[in-house]
């Protein structure tokens, strides 16, 4: 494909996206109807559309609306890429701009990219560092990767992942954290991921988990999803550790991942939670706005609403609430989310100490992209001994 022709089918999926349809979903149905893109036109189509979530007000500003094709204009524009040599019409080039196209747009510079209702929530975490907070949310994050130790070393990791045409830096602040400099896209082919050597993992959990002095014994990761955090646990201490998920689906490649990764992390249904005693630890990383992670997942930010974010609000205190119980007396309870919400993090944490007597705040901590890669937030409370 042409670059205006990518240009052209970014403009498709943006219109898609804009109709309603997930990003993911539109991407895919862009993918189905075009068996002629390579590996490399669908990725610069995917990167164009991402580029235009994590911009989008600078881009409408820039492009004189919200339409795909002026999205796009926008985004060339807030690369200063002049947009005329590539609206051209030419080979499935997205057609030449008109005389408005090519006056319009303002000055990005008062725009903020993310929905207005959410900038009082983010200065209070940030305060006057809102601007530089708000420009993170423009770029593409880090890709961090966390080593695993059962199976490597870091130094061993980087050599071997280097081989395979991934530039990997450790990170100083966290001893399994691994910076992908370049060769991104070649991670999930190397020998390091096939082998577990290596997992995903932002630089922001890794520093959280290793903030956590975890027990041995049993520790139940309650919401486990796709298992991020209970593999890292299980590489971190000697402790059993367990999965669970109010929707087990979301664990299915959970077996999978722990094979690779070296550990057995049992998985127990919600139907067994009852006869499955108390734990020394309970980690509930719980649904949140995700507003730490919104340069990763910048269609996230568009979708949330206050009336969504109350929902997840009530769901967070519930979900705290129902894991308490299986917390040993004495034990702990570790809150954490992806949000740079006070509502979803500290808030939380005082409304649950508020409400079961005898527990007490531990640890708290909270990275932010001003100063880990992505945000995220961590807080350990103790059961009455
Ligand atoms: C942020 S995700 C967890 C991500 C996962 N820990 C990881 O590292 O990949 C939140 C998870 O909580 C689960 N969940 C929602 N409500 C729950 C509840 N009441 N009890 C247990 N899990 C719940 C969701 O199904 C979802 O998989």
């Amino acid at each position: 494909m042409t670059p205006g022709a990518r240009l052209q089918a970014a403009i498709g999926v943006l219109d898609q996206w804009s109709a309603g349809v997930p990003v993911e979903q539109a991407l895919t149905n862009w993918g189905r109807g075009a068996r002629y893109a390579g590996s490399g036109d669908r990725a610069m189509v995917r990167d164009h559309v991402y580029d235009v979530l994590r911009a989008r007000g600078s881009c409408a500003a820039l492009g004189g609306g919200e339409t795909g094709r002026a999205l796009i204009l926008g985004m060339l524009r807030l690369q200063g890429i002049d947009p005329a040599g590539l609206f051209t019409g030419a080979a499935h080039a997205p057609s030449a701009l008109s005389d408005a196209e090519g006056v319009a747009g303002a000055t990005p510079e008062a725009v903020a990219d993310v929905p207005g209702w959410t900038v009082p929530l983010l200065h209070d975490r940030v305060g006057g560092d809102l601007p530089a907070l708000l420009d993170t949310f423009r770029h593409r994050a880090p890709l961090y990767l966390r080593v695993n130790r059962r199976r490597s070393t870091r130094a061993v990791a980087i050599d071997r992942l280097s081989a395979d045409g991934v530039e990997a830096i450790a990170d100083p602040r966290v001893e399994t954290a691994l910076e992908v400099a370049s060769g991104a896209r070649q991670v999930k082919s190397s020998v390091a991921y096939a082998e577990g050597w290596v997992e995903p993992q932002d630089l922001s959990v890794q520093l959280a988990l290793a903030a956590v002095d975890w027990p041995g014994g049993r520790i139940l990761d309650y919401c486990a999803g796709g298992g991020g955090k209970a593999l890292a646990i299980s590489d971190a201490c000697a402790a059993q550790v367990l999965a669970h998920d109010a929707a087990p689906r979301r664990m299915a490649d959970l077996p999978l991942r722990a094979e690779r990764a070296g550990v057995h992390i049992p998985i127990l249904a919600p139907s067994q939670l009852a006869s499955a005693g108390r734990f020394d630890a309970v980690l509930c990383d719980v649904p949140c706005s995700g507003s730490g992670t919104w340069r990763r997942d910048p269609e996230a930010k568009w979708r949330l609403t206050p009336t969504r974010l109350a929902e997840l609000e009530q769901m967070q205190a519930a979900i705290l609430d129902e894991a308490a119980p299986l917390v040993l007396p004495g034990g702990q309870l570790v809150y954490m989310t992806c949000s740079l919400f006070r509502r979803e993090n500290e808030a939380q944490v005082d409304a649950f100490i508020a409400r079961h007597a005898g527990w007490w705040l531990d640890r708290s901590g909270i990275d932010t992209p001003l100063s880990a890669s992505d945000g995220f937030f961590h807080a350990v409370l103790r059961a009455p001994a």
